[in-house]
């Protein structure tokens, strides 16, 4: 006998509530059928192109559309609060959930297995160029399943229970003292921030997730290093990976099948930042032997605890914070810095609150949550179904990407009044006030994902972004001199270029 699908023990169990609520036994009552996966409202499909078509220019019904918060807000309002998207070239389909009770279904039922695919090309450098030097270790970003679970499990004290402020604040500081003095000495060339602001906040990111990552200040904020030194080059990787990452993962591909220029080029950088990882973390290795180990326990870095479990966790685990821990960085403490530029109001709070002796910053909190809302670095979140699931009346089968749009979520004036606007002071606000965040349900707002497999260096970014903002507003009035700032889709978020900042001295 085949083995049951969820459709027919729901059927079955439909049948059953309706026989007792009626006083009978029989199965024979007529019931409500999920409705199957096909009827799902969304876009046609050509096979190879998938929906693409849609979104060419003059041909398609949607023409091409500037970045996903437009894409998502013109598929909901065309299809309503459930919309599928047919794969393309052999990737899953995708269906977009806009209610937030329908998303907490999917999402916690799946809890304990989280399915997130992470970046192909990747997991081919891992499981097949690197075959044999991993031992069975997959990391967190490409790893499902049981792997994940294993290497997660593994690294999470590591990472998450450890006094942060205690090990990182003194060198975080450092680095945003230099970051401050940067920007003072390159503030006066304005082309130049127009042009290349986002490329210093890469600097700044990078020498900071380096430090927690390697274990080593890297450079990055130093001129006059040259060409070939690791800091530049991580730089280097890192831009490459963006530019090579979105033609490879997101758009349709044939690098499975042939040996693609792109291909090639992100395979070597996967390797020179696996290079450098490793001497670092080598590095650090003999520095800590010499030291010995006879060190207070909150005084351990996390280069240290991971290095406790092998060095391959803590080479892996390094690549996964280069990976993931420089853009992300970047694009949300440049969307702070803007935030408060355009409400000089709220900049004046805060400059207020950083002066104070008051050791919590709740207004710096609230104005990075803030930020966070109005633009998540991640517009969507994401699972791949690993079961049936019922949501909304229809069938979702396994192997499905469920999507969360949840930066178009936090912009609807349904879950936060003013939604569009700057208002830090909702996350500061009591029950009773309208503004209050908490009369938002939980699943709207994720920018850092969802349960077991949310981000695990959320709390190194938070205190990153924050060492950062007391520094810089401390020193400067910044104010925004053009247009309002544009975001496009690269792999993630990213603002466009040109900055219009202007940096004046607040002393
Ligand atoms: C403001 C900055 C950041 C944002 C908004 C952010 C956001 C996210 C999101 C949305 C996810 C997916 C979570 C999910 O699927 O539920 C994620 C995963 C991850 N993030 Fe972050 N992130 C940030 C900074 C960082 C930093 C600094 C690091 C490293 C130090 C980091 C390392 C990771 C890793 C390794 C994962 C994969 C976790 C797993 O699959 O178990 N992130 N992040």
């Amino acid at each position: 006998m085949r083995n049951k699908t969820l459709s027919d023990c729901y059927s079955l169990f439909i049948r059953s509530q309706n026989a007792i609520r009626h006083g009978r036994r029989s199965y024979s009552t007529p019931v409500q059928e999920p409705k199957p996966y096909k009827s799902i409202p969304g876009l046609s499909s050509l096979p190879i192109l998938g929906p693409m078509h849609h979104f060419l220019p003059i041909i398609g019904q949607f023409g091409p559309k500037a970045n996903i918060f437009d894409l998502i807000g013109t598929l909901h309002e065309k299809f309503g609060p459930i919309v599928k998207m047919k794969g393309v070239f052999a990737r899953a389909d995708a269906v977009i959930l806009f209610q937030p009770e329908d998303i907490d279904q999917v999402y916690r039922v799946q809890e304990a297995n989280p399915l997130r695919p992470g970046f192909q090309t990747l997991e081919y450098f891992r499981e097949v160029t690197k075959k044999g030097t991993l031992d069975g270790k997959y990391g967190l970003t490409t790893a499902q399943g049981e792997k994940w679970r294993d290497f997660r499990t593994k690294v999470n004290p590591a990472l998450l229970k450890l006094k942060l402020v205690k090990v990182y604040a003194p060198p975080l500081d450092e680095i945003a003292q230099d970051m401050v003095q940067r920007i003072k000495s390159l503030k006066d060339d304005q082309i130049y921030i127009q042009n290349h602001f986002d490329l210093e906040m890469n600097k700044w990111s990078l020498e900071s997730v380096a430090f927690v990552a390697l274990g080593s200040r890297i450079g990055c904020l130093d001129d006059t290093q040259p060409e070939d030194h690791p800091g530049r080059q991580l730089m280097q990787c890192s831009k490459d990976i963006i530019e090579n990452a979105f033609e490879l993962e997101f758009l349709p591909s044939v690098w499975k099948y042939i040996s693609t220029p792109a291909f090639k080029k992100i395979m070597k950088t996967y390797e020179t930042q696996w290079d450098i990882s490793t001497a670092y973390i080598e590095k650090a290795r003999k520095q800590i032997n010499a030291r010995g180990h006879d060190v207070p326990d909150e005084e351990k870095s996390i280069v240290e605890r991971l290095l406790a479990i092998d060095e391959q966790v803590a080479i892996l685990m390094a690549n996964e914070m280069l990976m993931a821990g420089i853009d992300t960085v970047s694009f949300t403490a440049t969307s702070v810095i803007y935030n408060l530029a355009i409400n000089p109001d709220k900049q004046e709070k805060l400059r207020e609150e950083i002066r104070s002796s008051d050791p919590h910053k709740r207004y710096l909190r609230a104005c990075l949550k803030e930020a966070l809302r109005l633009w998540h670095v991640v517009p969507a979140n994401l699972r791949r179904t690993d079961r049936e699931h019922i949501v909304a009346g229809y069938l979702i089968p396994k192997g499905v990407d469920v999507i969360a749009p949840n930066e178009f979520l936090s912009r609807m004036e349904k879950y936060y009044p003013r939604a569009n606007e700057f208002i830090p002071e909702r996350w500061l606000a009591d029950k009773s006030d309208p503004l209050y965040y908490g009369n938002a349900p939980q699943m709207v707002t994720l920018p850092f994902g969802f349960g077991i497999r949310s981000c695990i260096g959320r709390r190194i970014a938070e205190l990153e972004i924050e060492t950062l903002m007391k520094r810089l507003f401390d020193e400067f009035k910044v104010t925004w001199e053009g247009p309002p700032i544009k975001v496009v889709n690269k792999v993630t978020n990213a603002f466009a270029k040109p900055f219009h900042f202007r940096f004046e001295s607040a002393k």
